[in-house]
């Protein structure tokens, strides 16, 4: 890893950053009817860290992430993913990228419903050309805490149970990052913990690199750190806080945007 947002020395790094980002901006659309959705957000992911993005509805908070794992291009700015920058990649080598070290869980599991939960989480690997090993594959779901719902269909697991099986499913590829869109906003209180729970064990356990934006002050409270969002530019930071804080400083963000 080499570089990373100017410093004020003018030199560039990106020791110990998993995903950073420089300068980026990002125009959806043309035109008059174009929106501004990030506007110079410049922000580093350090490796084993777990961030949460929070902000106001539209605050860019998506086309963050989307930027940040190399799903969308920015319009402007500079995209690292483990030292590696995201601009000058050609399409097959982006996708290549992403499925070698990104991961991604979605609100919505997006398991193949007619796989077992076993097969969802090899399907990385195949797709990689990979022949994925049974014990490679349980102990995926085994650090999930899955492994007895191996031959079980999403229709038959929980609404909890399929999101730790597309966790587990993240995982196999071992992701330098793992990226998180509302993972818990489908979830009642219960699932959401156990969720929650799991990815701060990924964190502290293994040094897995989370980024998950939330509207839950709940859920935002198990990351190092939350990084705010408003109208598509940082509008501060929180460190290790309670759900009540957070809170707080989201409702105050609300408020004047
Ligand atoms: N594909 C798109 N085309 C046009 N505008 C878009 C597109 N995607 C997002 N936007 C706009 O960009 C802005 C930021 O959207 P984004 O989805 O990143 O916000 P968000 O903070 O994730 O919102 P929410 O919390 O409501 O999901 C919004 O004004 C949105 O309408």
């Amino acid at each position: 890893m080499r570089r990373t947002g100017t410093t004020r020395t003018g030199t560039t790094q990106t020791t110990g950053q998993a995903v950073l980002l420089d300068s980026v901006r990002m125009v959806h659309g043309t035109g008059p009817g174009a929106v501004t959705a990030l506007d110079g957000v410049s922000l580093g992911f350090a490796q084993g860290t777990f961030t949460a993005v929070m902000g106001p509805s539209g605050s860019g908070k998506s086309t963050l992430l989307h930027c940040a794992a190399g799903l969308d291009r920015p319009t402007d700015g500079i995209v690292l993913i483990g030292g590696v920058d995201l601009g000058p990649l050609g399409e097959k080598a982006l996708t290549l990228l992403r499925r070698e070290r990104v991961g991604f869980v979605f609100q919505e599991h997006n398991l193949v419903d007619a796989l077992t939960a076993e097969e969802n989480v090899a399907l990385p690997l195949r797709l990689a050309g990979r022949r994925p090993g049974r014990d490679e594959v349980r102990a995926a779901l085994a650090e999930v805490g899955l492994d007895r719902r191996a031959g079980h269909r999403p229709a038959e697991l929980s609404g909890g149970e399929r999101q730790r099986v597309a966790i587990a499913r993240t995982l196999i590829t071992r992701p330098a990052v793992l990226f998180a869109d509302e993972p818990t906003g489908a979830l009642d209180r219960a699932a959401s913990r156990v969720v929650m729970e799991l990815l701060r064990a990924l964190v502290d356990a293994h040094g897995q690199t989370v980024v998950m934006v939330t509207h839950d002050p709940a859920a935002a409270a198990y990351g190092d750190r939350v990084v705010l969002l408003a109208d598509g530019r940082l509008a501060g930071e929180l460190d290790r806080s309670s759900a009540t804080e957070i809170a707080a400083r989201v409702a105050l963000l609300e408020e004047t945007c």
